[in-house]
């Protein structure tokens, strides 16, 4: 695993945008060969997707031959609901970027047969090959896209009851009205996750603090979904300085002098 420690959430936004804009560049993707990019919701990304539709208005980098597949989306409020992930995803990225918008993909969750839904979603991240690219958050207790304390680390898409925490914490974004929060959702599995070439997650803030720590020093443990990022090949932990408050100081110690020795490789 590579833990990159930043200093603050613009920071992590702006390096995690970097590397997006920097992969999609070195894979030169065209419309028989798009690049493949897994996206998150949430407050962790969007300092994120603002950088990266600057550095698209700025000709950095094009999204015309990139396909998007979202992780997660709530059951039962409607797609245009101010809440849902679909409109949160065009209102912070989509609308302003050059993206065609067959290319994007996010879950249904009104959906009549959730199962089928499901299933169709692997199918088609499956006919692409593979994910190249899934970027993700991750929740206070742990969870990677919806995936539960004690969601199988195997896992595949599929309809999940959402925990009392995370519907304690989303509530913030439904008038602080856990009733307004949905009780399901339709979320990538992790075993979805894993099967992405690269896997890049971003944890800003103090209350992220006890999530890297398991992520990172704890036993690979479906209470702490997250902890499967260490069974990947190719994981990134994008941290901001509270984030990484639980970490052992000879850990982050480490971490620290890699990032200034690739920094010495890079400039050499
Ligand atoms: N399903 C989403 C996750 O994908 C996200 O990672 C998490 C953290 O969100 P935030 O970045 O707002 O803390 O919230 C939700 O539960």
């Amino acid at each position: 695993m590579r833990l990159i420690p930043l200093q603050n959430p613009q920071e992590g936004g702006a390096w995690a945008a970097d590397y997006i804009v920097k992969r999609i560049n070195k894979y030169r993707p065209t419309a028989d060969k798009p690049f493949v990019l897994g996206l998150p919701t949430g407050s962790s990304p969007l300092l994120m997707y603002q950088q990266l539709i600057k550095h698209c208005k700025a000709g950095n980098v094009s999204f015309k031959h990139v396909v998007t597949f979202n992780m997660d989306e709530y059951v039962g409020i409607p797609e245009d609901h101010p809440q849902s992930y679909h409109t949160f995803m065009y209102q912070n990225f989509f609308n302003h970027i050059d993206i065609d918008r067959n290319n994007i993909h996010i879950l249904n969750g009104n959906a009549e047969d959730t199962e089928q839904e499901c299933k169709q979603y692997e199918e088609k991240i499956a006919s692409y090959g593979k994910i190249n690219l899934f970027i993700g958050g991750v929740g206070q207790d742990g969870h990677i896209a919806f995936n539960e304390p004690a969601s199988s680390l195997c896992s595949r898409t599929r309809i999940k009851t959402l925990t009392e925490d995370t519907r304690i914490a989303n509530s913030r974004f439904f008038n602080n009205d856990i009733s307004q929060v949905p009780k399901y959702a339709l979320t990538i599995g992790v075993g979805t996750l894993m099967d992405a070439a690269e896997v890049l997650l971003l944890a800003f803030g103090h209350n992220k603090a006890l999530a890297v720590q398991a992520a990172v020093e704890g036993s690979v443990n479906h209470m702490w979904t997250v902890s499967a990022l260490q069974t990947h090949q190719k994981a990134i932990l994008v941290c901001d300085e509270a984030s990484t408050d639980e970490l052992k100081v000879k850990t982050l110690k480490y971490f620290r002098q890699l990032e200034a020795n690739n920094l010495t490789v890079n400039i050499l």
